[in-house]
């Protein structure tokens, strides 16, 4: 998930009409309260000279340029004010375990506020019980079960693209982020919750996928504390979305994972089957299984049509393993590879993780629950109850010790004499954590395995099937609107064309 975005309330409250004097007014009241001073035993504090807001608009600029600047300052422990919020970042690599086990730097009161605020789930912050039993429903994700997931994406993808195999092999254009999104929004939704039997399908998930996207577009600004009723439709719209996944709507879609199943059964136990929070329930599970996966697949599908010769080895490879196995491409999308044949394909892998080190800017946070000393290596920290904890993944993704030419994207980076490279150093000594896009400890992303064998399933029947072909010059950047909240999303879309293979 991730944290706020405190410049999003400056952008909101000066965009209104009138609301520039309110503005103003409220920076003169917060500019009268207290500044908060170092105690000894304390991280270095960086405040910047706007209250309230501290550094918020400097890092929403330049994240990872100006967390750098930082760090060459104060070292790899400080903390910083963002939207009346003070986190202590702890940047080395080598501090993240006192981190991960400190019982008193808890995760859960951070993501409960955050699916309150956004989702408007209300029970989960009273209820621990339920929220641990939700939690042992992650166990669908993995193992065997991740095997029946995977029949079910491959067998949504036949529904996507067998319809496209039998077209003339002529170009198609499309936008790479809105083809992303269609594709793994309609793999994600059916694989986990089954298809939908009330009506055309296709119209369903297009609402579904097209409301969900509008919802998440506000999602910082609903992060960020900022009240629905500002956001213009929003709060009807998430209201559709609530009702669409409440326990008469989910009936008339037939075929739910174990995880859905799991996770319904939980909930019934909790509320009564018509309570709406339900859906709401649903409703942020939902959104956590596709916004990351799609702007991932974005990210890698980008990579690889700007280098044509990463394109060409992972064609390569793919052809290899499919000749291995005895397969051929028939009519239709024959292929089948289970998931240690796909996870044989290291050069395929080795993309992912290199796209996912470039764009990952989503941080890690916990909540510090009472005054405490956090014990790192090298020296102690006084934290204070009520602050943050958080960790950068840019810091170490970035790190010219850990990665050569770390702002370079090479496809191949982690691969080494034809096996996967798992062992990365720094200061000489081997790193336990070398890329983080899906958290760690307690928080660690419970579909990993899932989004992983649905970019790689894609990746393959597009590779095997289709020639394809970038068609816009200027390049992508990240966009920084939803910073600290996961993968970014593209400033702009990239187009690209697609041919079946002759
Ligand atoms: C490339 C794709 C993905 C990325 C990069 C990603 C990343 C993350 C990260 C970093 C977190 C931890 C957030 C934190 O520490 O604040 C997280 C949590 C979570 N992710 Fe993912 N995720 C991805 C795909 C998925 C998928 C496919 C699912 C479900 C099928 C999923 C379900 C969840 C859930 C339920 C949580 C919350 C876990 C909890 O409450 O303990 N994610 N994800």
């Amino acid at each position: 998930m991730g944290c706020f975005s405190p410049e999003l309330w400056l952008r909101q409250l000066l965009s209104g009409p009138g609301l520039g004097l309110a503005a103003a007014l409220l920076l003169l009241l917060l500019c009268l309260r207290a500044r908060r001073t170092r105690r000894p035993g304390e991280p270095p504090l960086v405040t910047g000279w706007l209250p309230y807001f501290g550094e918020a608009l400097k890092l929403a600029k330049d994240p990872i340029g100006f967390m750098a600047t930082l760090q060459k300052q104060y070292g790899d422990t400080f903390t910083l004010l963002l939207g009346g919020k003070y986190i202590t970042f702890i940047l080395d690599p080598f501090q993240y375990q006192p981190v991960i086990k400190n019982q008193k730097l808890s995760f859960r009161i951070f993501s409960n506020k955050i699916v309150t605020r956004v989702f408007d789930v209300k029970k989960l912050i009273m209820d621990d019980e339920m929220n641990d039993e939700l939690h042992t429903s992650y166990q669908f994700l993995q193992g065997k079960h991740l095997d029946s997931l995977m029949e079910n994406t491959m067998q949504s993808l036949r529904q996507v693209f067998e319809p496209q195999l039998l077209k003339t092999t002529s170009w198609d254009t499309a936008d790479l982020f809105k083809f992303c999104s269609s594709v793994i929004f309609e793999m994600t939704f059916t694989s986990l919750h089954g298809n939908y039997l009330a009506g055309d399908r296709k119209t369903f998930i297009t609402e579904l996928r097209d409301d969900l996207s509008k919802f998440d577009d506000k999602f910082p600004q609903l992060v960020s504390g900022m009240p629905i009723e500002l956001l213009r439709d929003i709060k009807s719209i998430r209201m559709k979305l609530k009702k669409h996944l409440t326990t008469e709507n989910l009936a008339k879609i037939q075929g739910w994972s174990e995880i859905i199943q799991r996770r319904q059964d939980t909930l019934e136990k909790y509320y009564t089957p018509e309570d709406i929070e339900i859906g709401a329930h649903h409703l942020s599970f939902l959104w956590a299984s596709v916004t990351n996966t799609t702007s991932a697949m974005f990210w890698t599908m980008y990579y690889l049509l700007r280098h044509p010769e990463a394109m060409a080895v992972l064609r390569d490879e793919i052809d290899r393993l499919l000749q291995s196995t005895g397969q051929k491409k028939g009519p239709g999308l024959s292929i089948r590879l289970t998931r240690e044949q796909l996870d044989s394909l290291i050069y395929l892998e080795s993309t992912i993780l290199e796209a996912l080190r470039l764009c990952t800017i989503s941080g890690i946070f916990r909540s510090v629950q009472e005054d405490l000393t956090l014990h790192l290596e090298t020296q102690d920290y006084r934290l204070r109850k009520g602050d943050f904890v958080g960790i950068f993944p840019p810091a170490l993704h970035y790190d010219p010790e850990v990665f050569e030419a770390p702002e370079e994207f090479r496809f191949d980076r982690f691969i080494e004499d034809g096996k996967k490279k798992t062992t990365f150093y720094k200061r000489g000594k081997k790193l336990k954590h070398y890329v983080i896009p899906f958290g760690f400890g307690i928080s660690k992303c419970p579909g990993r395995f899932l989004a992983l064998v649905e970019i790689k399933q894609l990746l393959v029947i597009l590779l095997t099937y289709f020639d394809l072909e970038i068609i816009s010059d200027k390049p992508a950047a990240l966009n920084f609107s939803r910073i600290l909240l996961g993968v970014p999303y593209p400033d702009c879309d990239v187009s690209f064309r697609y041919k079946v293979k002759s």
